[in-house]
């Protein structure tokens, strides 16, 4: 097995050097295999979104090293950053953020034409991606014609469009009720072990993180490991 996501010794903090300081990092070492989906828990405030923003080059940390499938990303240029998270890095919200006065297909389409794919092909694989998490009916559906569940569904697409190595998700699921939760949680493992994609998922549901391969625990800025 291969290793695709790393950090070790990542710190970050808020406010640094003032009164109202916030350690929220305090020396993470996390790796991931390729093929591992691993479940984040912690108490809400404890740094989940922070850690996935950084593990997903959105954000810097103060210190540490973080190898993105295999690769360093310590130094690398705002450009290289940028590309690498296009190229290896999907990432879901707890809240959609999908475009507005777009279709359904169009938001998963879209993405993968910015990264050079032909319309044809980016619009087959948004109809395959959509099919398989059931919402391909909805496809020329714009985002507040759907349902909260089918909503996310297509934010689900939309981040694995691409085709990405690693998928960093915050709370997928949080914001619907229990049993849309369950059954779009279930549609989006599906397509993660279809395309063997490596995933870190934050929540707060015990049972949702039951079904993942292993779950770390954020406590006091370090990574606990509970097997
Ligand atoms: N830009 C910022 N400036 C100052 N403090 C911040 C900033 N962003 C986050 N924090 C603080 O850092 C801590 C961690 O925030 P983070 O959003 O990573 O936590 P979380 O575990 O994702 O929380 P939740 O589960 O509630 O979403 C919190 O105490 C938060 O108030």
């Amino acid at each position: 097995m291969s290793e695709m996501l790393s950090l070790s010794g990542v710190t970050k903090a808020y406010a640094r050097g003032k009164p109202s300081e916030v350690n929220v990092l305090q020396g993470i070492d996390l790796m991931l295999q390729k093929g591992e989906v691993v479940g984040l828990v912690a108490p809400s405030g404890a740094g989940k979104s922070t850690l996935l923003h950084i593990s997903g080059l959105l954000d810097v940390a103060d210190a540490g090293d973080i190898r993105v499938a295999g690769e360093e990303t310590r130094g690398l240029s705002d450009r290289k950053r940028t590309a690498l998270r296009r190229q290896a890095i999907g990432f879901i919200y707890q809240f959609h953020h999908l475009l507005p006065e777009f279709t359904a297909l169009e938001n998963v389409v879209l993405p993968q034409l910015a990264n050079g794919v032909s319309q044809q092909d980016a619009e087959a694989r948004a109809l395959k991606l959509l099919d398989k998490v059931g919402v391909a009916a909805r496809a020329g559906h714009r985002p507040a014609q759907l349902s909260g569940g089918e909503q996310q569904r297509v934010a689900f697409c939309r981040a694995l469009a691409n085709k990405p190595l690693l998928l960093l998700a915050d709370e997928p699921t949080g914001n619907l009720d229990p049993a849309t939760s369950d059954v779009v949680f279930a549609a989006l493992m599906e397509v993660v072990r279809e395309e063997g994609l490596t995933a870190l998922i934050a929540t707060h549901n015990m049972e949702l993180a039951g079904r993942m391969d292993r779950v770390v625990r954020l406590d006091q800025g370090r990574v606990l490991d509970k097997s």
